[in-house]
């Protein structure tokens, strides 16, 4: 795909003995806001990890900005410009929110305009700055995790189910967020189960099952067609709001 600034091909990926992903492909468009939905179990945080490197793709292609990175080591998919989000959040709850954020600015001091905005985006982190990261609330937590991914400018950021836990409120606070992130032109590959996340923020979607890739499309059409998402999911999407 042309305006492609991901692309898996055929991707194959084993943990162990185990063979969970099956011949995976998608494209995740430059600029957008990429669904990755499907029910517990269906290969997504595995998906993010085979993307990252944590888990080697055993077969097939994965390109981003051309590049084919499916052999490279994390650290050097993570400097080729992606950055992500794991599921438990990867912070360190001993250290200070603000220790957290330096960690994650790797190429030296902070860039003081950029780190206004992220406590603009997520307050909590300029109100908690100086406390340690475990007394954080789970919403806070969740902003620090995704705070900490965009404290260097990214192209790519893989998230995965950053609603999950929180109440609607933080939810929406969430979604806010991403949304003016998306439009500060990073692409974003989100992991969600919740669809009032998902529809606000997808362009495009690709829904797994069984570590497969079972639809791929624009996310408005998913949302408006509940039989769609029925036949997809195994349940509409809305039971998740
Ligand atoms: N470390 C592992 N060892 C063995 N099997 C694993 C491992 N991690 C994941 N799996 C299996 O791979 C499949 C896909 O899991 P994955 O976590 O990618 O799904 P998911 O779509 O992200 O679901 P969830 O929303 O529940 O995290 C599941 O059957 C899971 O049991």
């Amino acid at each position: 795909m042309a305006d492609a600034l991901l692309t898996l091909e055929g991707v194959h990926t084993h943990i162990g003995p185990y063979h969970i992903l099956h011949e995976v492909s998608f494209a995740v468009p430059r600029g957008g806001v990429t669904m990755l939905l499907g029910r517990n179990g269906a290969g997504k945080s595995t998906t993010l990890r085979t993307i990252m490197g944590l888990w080697k793709a055993s077969l097939g292609t994965i390109t981003f900005d051309g590049r084919p990175i499916q052999g490279l080591a994390t650290p050097d998919i993570a400097r080729a410009g992606i950055a992500y989000v794991p599921e438990n959040m990867g912070i360190f709850a001993d250290l200070t929110v603000a220790e957290n954020m330096r960690l994650a600015a790797t190429s030296g001091p902070f860039d003081e305009k950029r780190l206004a905005w992220i406590k603009e985006l997520f307050p909590p982190i300029g109100t908690f700055w100086d406390k340690a990261a475990g007394t954080l609330s789970g919403g806070q937590k969740q902003m620090l995790s995704v705070a900490r991914a965009i404290i260097e400018p990214r192209r790519l950021i893989l998230i995965d189910e950053p609603s999950k836990g929180l109440a609607p409120a933080i939810i929406a606070a969430m979604t806010a967020a991403l949304k003016e992130l998306k439009d500060t032109d990073t692409t974003i590959l989100l992991v969600e189960q919740n669809f009032a996340m998902a529809s606000a923020l997808g362009d495009t979607v690709a829904v797994m099952d069984d570590g497969r890739i079972v639809h791929a499309g624009a996310m408005a059409e998913l949302a408006a067609d509940a039989s769609l998402q029925e036949k997809l999911m195994g349940l509409s999407l809305e039971v998740h709001q």
